[in-house]
């Protein structure tokens, strides 16, 4: 079969206990995005701990300006098509906007995401009071949870524009509060977008579950991009946390084995990639 990858070499499946050991081992964990099958065995062969199918898909699959008009269903197709092409590499999916309307809501995601899209995680943005309850019905019903905190693209109307968030010292500590909290409420994993490295490094010594950044500084557990803008064929301007792997390499596999090496080894993000 075409994306079978029966044939790779054995690597050891990245399991939810086990990302939370390599945080307690300071072994990074490399992340980046997929929304295709092709795509997802790129990343298995080149040994990413995690991929991520983010509505993201939104913007750089469908063209949209923004993540909102993605749907659940569009996640679920999404999702399946990945996951056909990984093997060992934890599956993620991100709740689409409104999917945390209501608990019944998110569970009924969830469930899809796991069931029909053979995921292991879902990730839901912010920490308000509803999102904190979708939290812990998820993880009461065994649905690992990543929280998604800072530059949560689903608000972007209330950010007035993807803004780095947690720039003021009561915006900072606010992050803090609600890291604290979504692991309180039983998330697994946290994302944490569009911050000062200062706060992103706060933030990843003040919870014990891996922290996972994208524009949040090098302090953070492990690091995540768009697997678009890291190969620098995102149309228009790229988010300045973004680094095009692709440049001066011959092929995608090289361009992820790269990047994967710069995350495992602190190289990526360099200081000019950060906020402060
Ligand atoms: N291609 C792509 N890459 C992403 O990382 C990404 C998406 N799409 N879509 C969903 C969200 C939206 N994201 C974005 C998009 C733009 C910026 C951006 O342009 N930020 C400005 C900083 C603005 C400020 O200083 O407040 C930048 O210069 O990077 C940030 C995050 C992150 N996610
Ligand atoms: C940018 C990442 C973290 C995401 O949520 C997405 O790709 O949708
Ligand atoms: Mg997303």
């Amino acid at each position: 079969m075409y994306v079978d990858n029966a044939s790779a070499p054995a690597r050891k499946p990245v399991t939810v206990p086990g990302l939370r050991a390599m945080k307690a081992e300071g072994r990074r964990i490399v992340m980046l995005t997929a929304y295709d099958a092709s795509f997802a065995a790129q990343l298995e062969a080149a040994g990413v701990d995690v991929a991520l199918v983010g509505d993201s898909l939104g913007m750089v699959v469908q063209g949209h300006r923004s993540t909102l008009p993605v749907t659940l269903d569009q996640m679920v197709y999404h999702t399946a098509a990945v996951a056909r092409g990984l093997s060992a590499t934890l599956l993620v999916a991100d709740l689409p906007f409104m999917a945390d309307r209501g608990v019944s809501h998110a569970l009924e995601a969830g469930a899809r995401l796991l069931g029909e899209g053979g995921a292991a995680m879902v990730k839901i943005e912010g920490a308000a009071a509803h999102v904190l309850q979708a939290i812990e019905a998820l993880a009461a019903r065994a649905v690992p949870v990543c929280a998604h905190l800072g530059l949560t693209p689903q608000s972007v109307h209330k950010f007035g524009g993807f803004r780095i968030q947690g720039r003021a010292q009561d915006a900072a500590d606010r992050v803090v509060e609600q890291a604290l909290a979504v692991q309180a409420a039983g998330a697994d994993l946290l994302v944490l977008e569009g911050v000062p490295t200062a706060l992103g490094e706060r933030v990843t010594r003040a919870v014990e579950i891996p922290v996972v950044g994208i524009g949040a500084g090098p302090h953070c557990d492990g690091q995540v991009l768009v697997c678009y803008d890291m190969l620098g064929i995102t149309p228009g301007k790229r988010p300045k946390f973004s680094k095009d792997f692709l440049a001066g390499r011959g092929s995608v596999a090289a361009a992820i084995a790269a990047y994967a090496d710069e995350v495992r080894s602190g190289a990526f993000p360099a200081p000019e990639h950060g906020f402060n």
